[in-house]
């Protein structure tokens, strides 16, 4: 019965939105962890089927089970392995089963289809998470890849390389390949399961998918600086920042919440991690100017989002869009605000904002408030050769898929103060643009300020469009316009006189 109840608890609380399944699943410190995350992340999968049936089977009311209780049995003793408890649970169901039986049936008959994956909505069916690939990031405070590749071969694992694309990312059992994007990590075939693997145990790898390994690779911290990681537990980003700075330097980390935090300690001791000061913390509430941070130069935020990337998570949709709208909005304030604090530090340099969600609300337009409300940042153009971009205009940013990246749903942008010196530059340039691209939208904008900057130092598609919002009407923009007004007509008069 243990199972059950401690899938339906992370059932409720990844609908509340506490955290990623794989999270509270890893933080449930259940016994067998890989049998509860397995029918967690299938009942989820089936969550619009199993409710349907529970509905028209009136179960709750006969069996006084919560809705994801109900879930997780229905599940299992429908779809799953059949049930693997006694007790009053068992009783309950067994009581029930040949209904919930007949009402699959039926719902089968309804839908014309004979297989239970067939039920899914489209978009879950035969769920994209089960066809991604298992990455590894090697983690080069414990070992170097060279040795984590060796280890791995004679494991009996078929090392194939280096990738150079995607499709080098379909890989058979036993076969893996190492990144061409992110040099510490490998990917494995979907199959692969590494959590009951010595090297995983020993905090010689992180088990971490590869969208989520942009943030701390994007900022790359030197050895020595000071660094904040604003939302850190359960700690994967922290321990990447803590290889990537050599374990030199400052990694301040805060977390609300006091468990995640407990697990994060432990999982960063595990990983040989010695440069970090954790702090049970609201991070809108830890104060910029304090003496302790005046170094910090590189922060990583990584805020609470609705989760919409993670695979696992997508059929949890909630059929009151109204309420999702306004939770959206609420989360996107919040994310707006740890962005502007993060912003108040007053030697940042650069700053990277990540989410696991695939809302623009989240993302693009949480990024384009920021930087209308902060000029003197701009956004850096990453990764050239990334397949998935920003929305327009903001395709500094990336984004990350299932389809086009082969990861979970993700949002990464790198914001970085600008210097006095292009500040100026840009200042000038951007002023004189603005109005008639306010007028035509973005992408006029872009064109204009485009080739005014073009002399100097390619600029940013953010730049232009916090630009166009900010400094409609600046004084200097008017006379620089009429200069030019001036200039065209007197050439004019000049072609005239000519002609
Ligand atoms: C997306 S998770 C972070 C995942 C983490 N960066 C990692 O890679 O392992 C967001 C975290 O933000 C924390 N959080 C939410 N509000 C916060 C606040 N105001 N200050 C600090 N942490 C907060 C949550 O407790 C949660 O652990």
């Amino acid at each position: 019965m243990a199972l059950y109840v401690k899938a339906a608890e992370i059932l409720e609380k990844a609908e509340r939105k506490q955290g990623a399944l794989k999270t509270l699943v890893y933080d449930s410190k259940f016994g067998n962890i890989k049998q509860l995350f397995a029918l967690v992340c299938e009942t989820q999968k089936f969550s619009s089927v199993l409710k349907e049936l529970i509905e028209s089977t009136n179960l709750l009311k006969q069996t006084k089970l919560s809705m994801h209780q109900a879930k997780v049995l229905v599940y299992d003793l429908l779809m799953g392995q059949g049930l693997k408890c006694g007790g009053s649970w068992k009783v309950r169901m067994m009581k029930h089963r040949s209904r919930l039986q007949a009402a699959l049936a039926r719902m089968k008959v309804k839908h014309k289809v004979s297989r239970n994956e067939d039920l899914l909505p489209v978009g879950v069916q035969r769920s994209a998470g089960d066809r991604l690939p298992r990455y590894v990031r090697v983690n080069t405070l414990q070992n170097t890849v060279d040795d984590v590749v060796d280890y791995f071969k004679r494991d009996g694992l078929l090392y194939q390389g280096q990738a150079s694309r995607l499709e080098d990312f379909t890989l058979r059992e036993k076969e893996f390949v190492r990144d061409m994007h992110l040099p510490e990590l490998l990917i494995f075939s979907p199959k692969t399961d590494f959590h009951d693997h010595f090297l995983y145990k020993a905090g010689h790898i992180i088990l971490q998918d590869k969208a989520s390994c942009l943030p701390a690779f994007l900022l790359n911290p030197p050895p020595g600086s000071h660094v904040i990681d604003a939302c850190a537990a359960p700690g994967n980003k922290t321990s990447h920042l803590a290889a990537i700075m050599k374990n030199k330097g400052k990694l301040f980390a805060f977390d609300l919440d006091p468990k995640r935090l407990a697990t994060m300690s432990t999982l960063l001791l595990r990983a040989g991690v010695t440069c970090q000061q954790l702090a049970n913390q609201d991070f809108l509430k830890v104060e910029p100017d304090n003496a302790q941070y005046k170094d910090v130069e590189y922060i990583l935020l990584d805020p609470s989002c609705s989760g919409s990337g993670m695979v696992c998570l997508r059929d949890n949709a909630s059929a009151d869009q109204e309420k999702d709208q306004a939770r959206l909005a609420s989360l996107a304030s919040f994310q707006l605000r740890c962005l502007n604090h993060g912003l108040r530090f007053p030697r940042l340099k650069r700053l990277v904002y990540s989410t696991c969600s695939i809302h623009s609300q989240e993302n693009e337009e949480v990024i384009t408030a920021c930087l209308q409300e902060n000029p003197s940042f701009r956004l850096v153009p990453v990764l050239a050769e990334w397949p998935e971009r920003g929305l327009d205009p903001l395709t500094q940013c990336l984004r990350a898929s299932t389809t086009k990246t082969r990861t979970h749903g993700f949002f990464v942008a790198l914001l970085e103060k600008r210097n006095e010196s292009r500040n100026m530059q840009q200042g000038q340039a951007v002023q004189i643009s603005v109005p008639e691209a306010t007028a035509q939208g973005p992408n006029a904008c872009k064109e204009e300020t485009g080739t005014l900057e073009s002399e100097e130092e390619p600029v940013s598609t953010a730049d232009q469009d916090q630009v166009c919002c900010t400094h409609t009407d600046s004084a200097p923009g008017k006379r620089k316009r009429k200069r030019k007004k001036k200039k065209k007509k007197k050439m004019m008069s000049k072609e005239a006189t000519a002609e």
